[in-house]
């Protein structure tokens, strides 16, 4: 079968809704974060498998903006795709919305960018396809990536540094 070289970000969109039940929720009596940065790896690791149909890790996570309280009555809706490739990573988008079951209110609780990069069998970097936004959402997330993923570069360079400098000796030694 030919590979494709071209996908769609609806190609690799991941929709998952669920319930906060009470053991997902800490004493502010909301969602645990733990919980929801679980969730939003598990469907942005999907998305990824989707657009590179192989192999992937996760390479870094920029950040999780939590904008809004998740709560007992709200369903929690998780969208994620991919919005942007390098040559083998993926940028993938997650947003987060809570919606009151009881009135259907929705509001965007949190968002999320992540990056996988695909292997190939020998576990090297493999190229995966380009990506073809459609929607005015994608298209601004396609077109804002690049400068995302220059920080990202800044940044991988800062913690390399770093991890030059930090011991790991045991601790009680
Ligand atoms: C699904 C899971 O739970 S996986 C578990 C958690 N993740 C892991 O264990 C991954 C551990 N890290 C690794 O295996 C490696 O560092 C890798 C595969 C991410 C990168 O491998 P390297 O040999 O350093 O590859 P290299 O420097 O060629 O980079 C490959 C691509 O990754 C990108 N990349 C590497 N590190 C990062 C990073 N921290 N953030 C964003 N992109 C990154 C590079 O920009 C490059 O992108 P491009 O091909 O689109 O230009």
């Amino acid at each position: 079968m030919n590979e494709q070289t071209e996908k769609y970000c609806k190609e690799s969109l991941v929709v998952r809704t669920s319930r906060v039940f009470p053991l997902d929720t800490n004493n502010h009596n909301t969602l645990f974060g733990g919980k929801l940065m679980s969730y939003i790896d598990d469907v942005a690791s999907i998305s990824a498998a989707r657009h590179s149909r192989g192999e992937t890790v996760t390479a870094s996570t920029d950040s999780v903006d939590f904008l809004s309280p998740i709560r007992p009555e709200h369903s929690v809706c998780l969208e994620s795709y991919v919005t942007w490739v390098g040559t083998s990573s993926m940028e993938v988008f997650v947003k987060i919305i809570a919606e009151t079951l009881k009135t259907g209110e929705r509001r965007l609780a949190a968002t999320s960018f992540l990056t996988f990069v695909a292997l190939d069998e020998n576990g090297k970097p493999k190229r995966v396809p380009r990506v073809i936004p459609q929607s005015d959402e994608e298209i601004m997330l396609h077109n804002t990536a690049k400068q995302r993923a220059e920080e990202r570069k800044n940044r991988r360079k800062h913690s390399q540094a770093l991890a030059q400098a930090i011991g790991t000796d045991q601790p009680w030694s």
